[in-house]
């Protein structure tokens, strides 16, 4: 009989405890998922940050916090908590979680995903741990609960993927090493939120809107399933870009996404899988965290295309604006 948790073969010693804890937590709540009903979509209250909680989002959190206990960590950051929960005394990790990512698909049984990063437990108060270099994180990871309950996770040394067995309860190994492909012509972006955009988002998606007429000289592909996982997902299955700009909406002066456990996390998977993830310009891992609830806009996926949107950061205003259809520069 198999123990459920996960194919421990790829994960370094030190993390046997936690990526147990975190594979036997997914795999619960992917049941609950897949039961459904009990109104788990069903608005209950609103976090610190003042988004709103669905049932889930609450019920995902004291899961996890429940989960993780005895399994090595000092500090629980979860999005669904103001401060950080004290674990145990002597743990050696400390651990930023987003429990429900893409709370708004509950009710239509679209994907939705939980995100973590591991950071070193420093003494002190829990800030310590968590307001740092991103680059400080020792690993990180989503779940996703969608037709297959998969797990992805970076130690640091490539990107592992895992699919939960659902007869064994256990997560076992589909790619110990996940390559993200750079040639699809797939963006994602809330397009609703167009006229909110700075000039060069908006440039760079005109010129994919523009397709084979325009200076991409190539017909893109949109998608938009609001799960910031089945967007990451995809993409390193299949390549693309993922944008979510800060725009002139209020609250969105830096974007949507939260920096300790959305951004940071996603950072390091798409990039140990060879893709890249900046604020637009800049790469989310050389950012340090300043704000346990903090924002920063996000742009990632394949190279090469991360890279263009930094190059429409980079051109004179006047330019944006002005030459549209003329930007030889940007030919795909
Ligand atoms: O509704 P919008 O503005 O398109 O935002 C969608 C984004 O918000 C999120 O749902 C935020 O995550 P939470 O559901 O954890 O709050 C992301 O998963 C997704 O990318
Ligand atoms: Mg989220
Ligand atoms: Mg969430």
């Amino acid at each position: 009989m198999s123990v459920p948790g996960i194919d421990t073969m790829h994960i370094p010693r030190d993390f046997h405890p936690l990526m147990l804890a975190l594979a036997r937590g997914g795999a619960a709540l992917a049941s609950v998922i897949r039961r459904g009903g009990a109104n788990l979509g069903a608005e209950v209250g609103t976090n610190s940050d003042g988004d709103g909680q669905k049932r889930l989002d609450v019920q995902a959190d004291a899961l996890f916090r429940d989960a993780l206990k005895g399994a090595g960590l000092r500090w629980y950051a979860s999005e669904e908590q103001e401060d950080p929960v004290p674990m145990q005394d002597e743990g050696t990790m400390a651990l930023a979680i987003d429990p429900l990512d893409g709370s708004s698909n509950i009710d239509t049984n679209v994907s939705v995903g939980t995100i973590f990063a591991v950071y070193p437990a420093e003494s002190g108060p829990a800030e310590a741990s968590f307001l740092r270099p991103a680059r400080d994180i020792l690993a990180a990871g989503y779940i996703i609960y969608g037709p297959r309950c998969c797990l992805v996770v970076s130690f640091g040394e490539g990107t592992q993927f895992y699919t939960l067995n659902p007869d064994t309860g256990c997560f076992d190994l589909t790619d110990p090493r996940v390559t993200l492909p750079d040639c699809s012509f797939e963006f994602a972006i809330n397009a609703s939120n167009y006229r909110h955009w700075p000039r060069p988002i908006r440039a760079y998606i005109d010129d994919c809107l523009a397709g084979l007429d325009g200076p991409r000289a190539h017909n893109f592909n949109m998608r938009w399933i609001a799960s910031l996982v089945a967007e990451a997902h995809r993409i390193l299955m299949r390549g693309g870009i993922f944008l979510y700009p800060a725009d002139a909406r209020k609250g969105y002066e830096r974007g949507r996404l939260r920096m300790l456990y959305e951004c940071a996390p996603i950072a390091m998977l798409i990039e140990q899988a060879g893709g890249r993830a900046t604020d637009g310009a800049l790469p989310i891992l050389d950012a340090t965290i300043t704000q346990l609830h903090g924002r920063t806009p996000l742009v990632f996926g394949s190279s090469e295309k991360v890279d263009r949107v930094a190059a429409y950061h980079d051109l004179p205003e006047g330019e944006v604006s002005a030459l549209f259809g003329n930007r030889g520069l940007f030919r795909a």
